[in-house]
């Protein structure tokens, strides 16, 4: 019996170590990923801040920041990783589908259509999401040092009531303008007869993507205004399980 107590309070010991342990390396990594990723979009601003003032027009702009702008909003996936494993307490759909529409936007269609590349609707959605992600990966980082300026906590948790509907309008214009050029090319479209007897059309499925904003859009809205009023406001907020 008493061997028995003394087995308990040993694993209990164990499994509390384990755990400070597991904690501590995840903060660790949170921090170098929030820090990377705060670094990183300060480049993208940066690098289309010079790109302006030496050009003088955003035309060239997207060419010219693409491959880091594609590594980082690619990076980005790990945080679905992170929700997975519970090392952030966020909802892994609505990580899953802010980082995968980004995604989408860059490859599939910013990158893939080389003529839709110079549209002012790209740089909308740049300078939104640039403004975005520099703000909320510091937050991150600064709230994991224990050290968050209340600018920063104010920065994060007001400027997405513009800046998401601003993002959302330059999504869907420059998805837009990619329309007539899908249609007119068919790209990343199958046509029957096909060896693999599947059709394809990607044009449609682009007006669904559009489409499919009216009902994703407000429930990630609708969280931000949520995650507001929790952490500016102190209200106590149950969410749902995924
Ligand atoms: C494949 C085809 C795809 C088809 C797509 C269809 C369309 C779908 C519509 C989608 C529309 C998206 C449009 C969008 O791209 C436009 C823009 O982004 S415009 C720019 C404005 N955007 C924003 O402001 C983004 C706001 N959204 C977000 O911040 C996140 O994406 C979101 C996942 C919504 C954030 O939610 P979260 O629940 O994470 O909020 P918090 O930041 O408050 O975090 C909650 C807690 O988790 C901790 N946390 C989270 N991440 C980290 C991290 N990296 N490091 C450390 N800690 C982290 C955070 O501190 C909170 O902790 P606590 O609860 O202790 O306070």
């Amino acid at each position: 019996m008493a061997s028995g107590e003394e087995d308990g309070t040993v694993d209990e010991k164990e499994n509390n170590n384990k755990k400070r342990t597991k904690s501590a390396l995840a903060t660790a990594w949170l921090t170098f990923y929030n820090i990377a990723m705060t670094a990183g979009w300060l480049v993208l601003a940066m690098a289309m801040i010079r790109f302006y003032i030496q050009k003088g027009t955003h035309k060239g702009l997207y060419r010219s920041i693409a491959r880091t702008l594609k590594f980082f909003q690619t990076f980005a996936l790990v945080e679905v990783g992170h929700c997975a494993v519970g090392i952030v307490r966020t909802s892994v759909i609505v990580t899953g589908v802010q980082v995968c529409s980004r995604i989408f936007m860059v490859w599939f269609i910013t990158n893939s259509i080389r003529q839709i590349q110079n549209e002012e609707s790209v740089i909308l959605f740049l300078v939104v999401w640039t403004f975005t992600e520099i703000t909320r990966y510091s937050y991150y980082t600064f709230n994991l040092l224990h050290h968050l300026p209340y600018f920063i906590k104010w920065a994060r948790y007001n400027l997405f009531i513009v800046l998401y509907p601003l993002g959302v309008i330059g999504e869907l214009l420059t998805i837009y303008a990619a329309l007539p050029f899908v249609r007119r090319t068919g790209m990343y479209s199958m046509r029957l007869p096909n060896k693999y007897n599947v059709s394809f059309d990607y044009y449609y499925c682009l007006i669904i993507v559009m489409l499919s904003y009216i009902p994703l859009f407000p429930q990630l809205y609708f969280h931000m205004l949520r995650q507001r009023r929790r952490v500016l406001h102190g209200e106590v907020i149950v969410e749902k399980d995924d």
